[in-house]
């Protein structure tokens, strides 16, 4: 079975906006996805649109997306059930999405909210179990001596790796990252790619990751999905992407997509630590 569905995906915005334009894709499970794209190119849209969280247009027989078999949204109606689905699904943004004033711990534990009645998680009641289950989490993303801080003492890089671990913690089927190391340095986006990267390998989940540059697709991804004013302009192996397909693709646009220090990039591994 595949993991996401999308078929003739559309999203127009207010004022006209197609951000979306007839997109269809399918990404099987345990897949691991890279999504690249010029800036408005509509990644970010996408990734709102297959975790429910925005409804696409409402033409009949258009927009359909599934996760894992299970319906998310329909011709711009979001499912009933999406809750449930929702549970399965982990999302990481670029701003890390984490509470600042409460500890590390805390807020990787929030993972189990879907899981666990609503007034422990309001007090923070968590059982031992399940603190162990997010420190656990923490040793995979190499932060755990971290776990009593305060989530905004750590670097942005840190609180990447708390986010991903907030994931693992959910236990999210599929990971949808939207341009989670474009606020990173580059050794804290390398280290934070190599995590998504092993989640991916060792525990079968799929992930989709929207990138800015393409030499993050290539080294991590097997394969890449290019959009370009809302519709798919290449769906395919990473490593064809060469900086002159790209510029066939995009034009003068490809420069966005090409870290300019590119031939500097490397293929060392970078150990998940803190
Ligand atoms: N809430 C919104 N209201 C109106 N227009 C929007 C909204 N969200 C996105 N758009 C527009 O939709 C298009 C696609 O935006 P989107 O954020 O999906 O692109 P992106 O590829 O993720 O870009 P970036 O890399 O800069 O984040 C853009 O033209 C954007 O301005």
């Amino acid at each position: 079975m595949s993991a996401i569905t999308v078929k003739r995906l559309s999203k127009t915005f207010r004022g006209g906006i197609r951000a979306l334009d007839g997109v269809d894709l399918t990404v099987a499970d345990g897949e691991f996805v890279a999504l690249i794209g010029a800036s408005g190119s509509g990644k970010s849209t996408l990734i709102r649109l297959i975790s429910g969280l925005v409804a696409g247009d409402k033409n009949s027989g258009c927009c359909q997306i599934s996760i894992n078999g299970h319906s998310v949204q329909d011709s711009g109606a979001i499912s009933k059930n999406i809750s449930a689905t929702r549970t399965g699904i982990g999302v990481v943004f670029q701003q890390f999405n984490l509470v600042p004033r409460l500890s590390v711990l805390t807020n990787v534990l929030a993972g189990l909210l879907g899981k666990v009645p609503v007034w422990r998680g309001l007090f923070g009641f968590f059982s031992s179990e399940e603190k162990q289950l997010a420190m656990r989490a923490l040793q995979r993303v190499g932060i755990e001596t971290k776990a009593r801080q305060r989530a905004s003492t750590l670097s942005g890089g840190q609180q990447q790796r708390a986010a991903i671990a907030r994931t693992i913690v959910q236990g999210a089927k599929i990971i949808l990252a939207d341009e989670p190391i474009a606020s990173l340095d580059p050794a804290s986006a390398k280290r934070v790619m190599g995590i998504l990267s092993r989640i991916n390998e060792e525990d079968g989940t799929t992930v989709v990751v929207s990138l800015h540059q393409v030499e993050y697709a290539r080294r991590y991804c097997k394969r890449t999905i290019a959009m370009r004013a809302g519709q798919i302009v290449y769906d395919g192996p990473s490593h064809a992407l060469t900086t002159q397909f790209l510029r066939e693709i995009y034009g003068e646009a490809s420069e966005e997509l090409v870290l300019p220090d590119a031939e500097d990039f490397g293929t060392a591994p970078i150990p998940a630590t803190a």
